[in-house]
């Protein structure tokens, strides 16, 4: 829009009285749009972009959430104000195309309104892209200034890499604490720490065969984030020992070990012979002090599906459990472990 308004004062004058710069500003103008045109197009049709398009978009209306930071991530930063520096060196090739697409159709735009999602939905095609909202804001975060609702600058948590290593550094080793993660100075919208002195482990309201549950002592708001669920870091020997047990019960992995879970024995043992590094898999099962959201318990059916207040939301490979709603004094917080944990139920 800027480069409309910046060369919308040449467009009356002839074509041969233009000064030198204004057909140059006006050349730029029409190459840009061609590429634009090629851009979209390649996107609907797949070819070009598979990976800053997955699927068909157009430049307006992404409105749903993505969740893995990619090309299209990275660049989700970019601002207007910085294409006149790219046209300044435009040429008609798809890495160009690329740049501007990503500034232009931004389809991870949703994650500015939620960081929980995983996704942004466009609108008019109903499509669905992943993005990984922790990268996407975490640019986001050092190069506008946005404010959120307490009118902070955005600020992002540390992601579990960065803990673990900032942990290593100081000599307490690969679990980091919550501390490590800077939560607690989060500042994004639908954003609320609650530092856990709102909170108390007693015995479940789902019977004693449920053991120990996590119930709110004063009233919290809708989007109150839970301290982080903390655990052991797991090595894929550690998987490969644990899969397919009860001592998985604990056990938290980031999406992007799913992959990792669905390898054969023969293929885990492998990969642990290579010296695989740690996963992000952690096992809360014997961390029990200062982790509150251990206690979590999940719905077991569809009736105690009516019972859930909280939603789990990983950030940065890292899981937090969220208020869908405002959950009164006294409640027990309840989410949904989703559809593999339980052997008789799918989730709700
Ligand atoms: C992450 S732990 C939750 C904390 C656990 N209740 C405790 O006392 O340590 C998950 C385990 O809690 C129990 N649990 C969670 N939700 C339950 C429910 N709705 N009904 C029965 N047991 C439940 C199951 O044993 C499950 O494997």
């Amino acid at each position: 829009m800027a480069l409309v308004a910046s060369s919308g004062g040449h467009r009356g004058a002839p074509v041969d009285q233009k000064p030198r710069a204004a057909r140059r500003a006006h050349g730029h103008l029409v190459v840009c749009l061609v590429a634009l045109a090629v851009c979209i197009w390649q996107g609907r049709y797949g070819r070009l972009g598979a990976f800053l398009f997955p699927q068909a978009q157009s430049a307006t209306d992404v409105d749903a959430p993505v969740s893995r930071r990619s090309l299209l991530q990275s660049t989700g930063g970019l601002s207007l104000s910085l294409l006149p520096a790219i046209l300044g060196s435009w040429a008609p090739e798809p890495a160009n195309a690329q740049i501007l697409g990503a500034a232009l159709f931004n389809p991870c735009r949703c994650c500015e309104t939620d960081w929980c999602v995983t996704g942004c939905t466009e609108q008019k095609t109903g499509v669905t892209t992943p993005c990984d909202c922790h990268e996407y804001l975490e640019v986001k975060a050092s190069t506008s200034n946005s404010r959120s609702l307490n009118k902070k600058p955005w600020a992002v948590p540390r992601d579990a890499s960065r803990a673990r290593l900032d942990s290593v550094q100081q000599g307490k080793g690969e679990q980091y604490s919550a501390k490590d993660l800077l939560w607690e100075q989060t500042s994004l919208p639908r954003w609320r720490a609650e530092n856990g002195s709102h909170l108390v482990v007693r015995a479940s309201s789902f019977g004693e065969a449920a053991g120990k549950g996590l119930f709110a002592s004063a009233a919290l708001p809708k989007w109150s984030v839970l301290p982080p669920y903390l655990g052991k870091p797991m090595g894929t020997g550690d998987l490969l020992k644990v899969r397919a047990t009860p001592a998985m019960d604990y056990v938290w992995c980031a999406a992007s070990e799913e992959p990792l879970l669905n390898l054969t024995d023969a293929q885990l043992q492998a990969v642990t012979e290579a010296g695989a590094a740690t996963t992000f898999c952690v096992d809360s099962a014997k961390v029990s002090q200062n982790n509150p959201t251990r206690f979590i318990n999940g719905a077991k059916d569809l009736k105690q599906c009516n019972n859930i207040n909280v939603e789990i939301c990983e950030f940065g490979k890292v899981a937090y459990f969220r208020t869908t709603r405002a959950v009164p004094a006294g409640a027990e917080l309840v989410t949904d472990y989703g559809p593999s944990y339980w052997d008789d139920f799918r989730g709700c």
